[in-house]
């Protein structure tokens, strides 16, 4: 189970400790439908969140940090990212462009609802690492530009299992460049630029930072994918979740 991984000239020791991740029951009226999950302690396992603006590298990264923990460790490694492949999420990626504002963000709630409950805990559970191509934060910047402000979307978001959140940046133009090859762009994408998702990446981390989520911000310019992992890897807790 225990992998040593090189950081600052030395090996540590990851993952370190096992925990166990269970819904918690609502007792309270105030609480949304989503149950608050919180780490038991006893099952080793790495919940992370690649986000970042359209084009910085998200999907790659994800992908090759992915492989490089199943790598590393003997532990499993989930894949996943959101919208979600299930029927939902499929449907989400093919009405972005009608589906707007309050309905959108409650839709992309009730799919990252579903994935965590159906996908991500029970991966969890059996100590498996889940690595995700975006998650809330996606959320706080994507439906923001679509017109609702941060409090509305996290209140539809605030029940969700915290992860810890990597942030890829880059240069603007690097990623401006990037899309220009796309073939089609969203209508997010469009309605957007790398500029105002940078900054509004930068609020979202604030945010998850007052809720206490881990979170590391990767500056990927003139950095190979394998560099860029290497450093998330250099990044990732030493004492588990
Ligand atoms: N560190 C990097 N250096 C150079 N090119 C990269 C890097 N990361 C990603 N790319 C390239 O940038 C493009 C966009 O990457 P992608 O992973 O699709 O971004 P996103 O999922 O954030 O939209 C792809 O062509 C990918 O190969
Ligand atoms: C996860 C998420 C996605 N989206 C949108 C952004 C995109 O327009 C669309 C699909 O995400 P994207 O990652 O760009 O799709 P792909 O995997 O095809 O590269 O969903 C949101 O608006 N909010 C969210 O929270």
């Amino acid at each position: 189970m225990r992998q040593g991984l090189p950081r600052r000239g030395r090996r540590r020791r990851w993952p370190h400790r096992r925990r166990r991740h269970r819904a918690v029951p609502h007792h309270g009226t105030q609480r949304p439908q989503l149950a608050a999950v919180v780490p038991v302690e006893g099952v080793s396992s790495l919940f992370v969140a690649v986000e970042g603006p359209n084009g910085v590298g998200k999907t790659t990264i994800a992908r090759l940090l992915a492989d490089r923990l199943a790598e590393l460790g003997s532990a499993g490694v989930h894949l996943t990212g959101e919208p979600t492949r299930t029927p939902l999420g499929q449907l989400l990626r093919r009405q972005e462009s009608f589906l707007h504002g309050k309905a959108l963000a409650l839709a992309l709630a009730a799919d990252r609802a579903a994935h965590i409950e159906t996908e991500i805990i029970p991966r969890l559970d059996d100590g498996l690492h889940v690595v995700t191509d975006r998650y809330v934060a996606s959320s706080l910047v994507l439906q923001r530009i679509d017109g609702l402000d941060l409090g509305e979307i996290w209140s539809y978001n605030r029940y969700v299992l915290p992860a810890t959140v990597v942030y890829l940046e880059d240069h603007p133009e690097v990623i401006r460049t990037r899309l220009a090859t796309r073939p089609q762009l969203t209508r997010l994408e469009l309605a957007g630029s790398p500029e105002k998702e940078l900054a509004l990446y930068r609020d979202a981390a604030a945010h998850l930072h007052r809720q206490q989520w881990r979170q590391h911000v990767v500056v990927c310019h003139g950095l190979t994918p394998e560099r860029v992992v290497d450093t998330i890897l250099g990044l990732l807790p030493a004492d588990g979740p």
